[in-house]
């Protein structure tokens, strides 16, 4: 493998121009569908509401007619009921919440602007003219684009397109991953220590968990040993099974770091073959057909943070997002020092202080990418360039959103 790192914004790009396919398509109850991605744009079938409607319990009036202060009730219409013929003037019609609006008539005084006397209504405090009276195409009118495609389906997406009499909705696929994580001292849950120099193996759940939160199908392999023969098998495995691959471990230049050269063997398109950044510059992806293998570095921190940089993207754009991870300006809290010469994406923490998003480090470690826990209490990344030594206090900075 290359020991010259390309340009991390070039390795991006190389990942979103092999990018040829989307996810397939599946019909799901519109019900069932919450965190499904949306394969088709929703469009109003018809304006919403059809008809101008009461939004407050009272009486339905010309305008007009408000100036004769008094109103005789010639009909009742609940809720659910069809209005019944024209409303001449001098009349009003008893309406409630969700009521359609009679015939001849624009505004609604409420309940509590008028009094009752016998079959007529005096009406005490006026009202301007449409008052309480929800128009013709007030929430959407037809043929508007109400949702995207690509939009994650959350509970006003679910509620809009019951509104609109959607039965089914057509969603993205979930994508299958699978995923190994491979090393001589890792321990899965459970396993006995026999040795200090053993470890508990997290990466196998932490990618399975960040996967999760975006919406995909998982398969976690049984941690496999540092042996070429068995890695290479497990994964020839987990490619049938899955439309990606996930290695953690075994991905740079040490004696028992087979991956690299599983894939090179295997003489399939490289992707990416090392990236100018920290963490992740052994990131290797390859892809074979439309599936990918990501071999993702060891280190927890690592393979955690290149799971939403270089998997979440791919994903974005196969379900027809924007391809790039939400990022915004921030205004830096503290002094930075810069520790390496690469492209560094550091977990901050993003705060709103004094009417400002404020970037800070409080509680996190400085050390290796191995610090899984700085990863803790929902953070950010902070993306320093490779040029950049060190940020004052002021400055703004770019930080990455994880919430994708
Ligand atoms: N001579 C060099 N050594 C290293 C280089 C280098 O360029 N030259 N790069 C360093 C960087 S950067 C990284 S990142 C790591 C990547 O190494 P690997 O991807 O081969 O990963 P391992 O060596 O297997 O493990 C690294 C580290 O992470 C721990 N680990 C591994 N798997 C897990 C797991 N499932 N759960 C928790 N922790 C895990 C492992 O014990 C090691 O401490 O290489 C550097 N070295
Ligand atoms: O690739 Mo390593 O993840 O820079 O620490």
């Amino acid at each position: 493998m290359s020991q010259n790192f390309p340009p991390f914004d070039e390795t991006l790009r190389a990942l979103e121009a092999s990018i040829c396919t989307q996810f397939g398509v599946e019909n799901l109850f519109v019900g069932e569908a919450l965190g499904r991605f949306l394969a088709v744009d929703i469009v109003a079938v018809e304006n919403n509401p059809t008809h101008e409607t009461a939004s407050m319990d009272g009486y339905a009036i010309a305008f007009s007619d408000q100036d004769l202060g008094k109103l005789h009730v010639n009909a009742f219409v609940p809720a659910g009921s069809e209005t019944t013929g024209v409303v001449a003037q001098g009349q009003c019609v008893k309406t409630f919440t969700g009521t359609l609006m009679s015939e001849g008539t624009d505004t609604l005084i409420p309940i509590e602007n008028v009094e009752v006397e016998g079959e007529s209504i005096r009406i005490t405090t006026p009202v301007f003219k449409g008052h309480a009276v929800r128009p013709v195409g007030e929430n959407y009118k037809a043929g508007e684009v109400l949702i995207q495609k690509g939009t994650k389906i959350g509970f006003a997406e679910i509620g809009v397109m019951a509104e609109l009499g959607m039965v089914q909705v057509e969603v993205f696929m979930r994508p299958r991953i699978a995923i190994l994580s491979t090393g001589n001292e890792i321990l899965d849950f459970g396993e006995v220590k026999t040795s200090h120099a053993q470890i508990r193996s997290s990466n196998h759940v932490t990618v399975e968990a960040i996967l999760r939160q975006m919406g995909c199908e998982t398969m976690r392999f049984k941690l496999i040993r540092d042996e070429r023969d068995v890695i290479e098998q497990q994964l020839r495995q987990a490619l049938m099974w899955s439309d990606i691959v996930v290695t953690t471990g075994g991905g740079s230049v040490g004696d028992f770091d087979y991956l690299q050269s599983i894939l090179t063997d295997m003489k399939i398109q490289n992707i990416i073959d090392g990236s100018y950044m920290k963490p992740g510059r052994h990131i290797r992806v390859v892809k074979t057909g439309h599936k990918y293998i990501y071999a993702l570095p060891g280190f927890p921190y690592s393979a955690s943070v290149c799971t939403f940089l270089f998997i979440a993207p791919l994903f974005r754009k196969m379900r027809s997002q924007k391809f790039a991870l939400p990022t915004i300006k921030a205004k830096m809290g503290e002094f930075y020092k810069k520790r390496s010469k690469f492209v560094e994406f550091t977990a901050c923490n993003l705060r709103f202080c004094e009417g400002e998003l404020v970037v800070d480090l409080k509680g996190k470690k400085e050390g290796s990418s191995a610090i899984l826990n700085n990863l803790l209490d929902k953070p950010s990344l902070l993306r320093v360039e490779k040029d950049v030594l060190k940020i004052e206090k002021g400055e703004m900075v770019d930080v990455v959103l994880l919430d994708v």
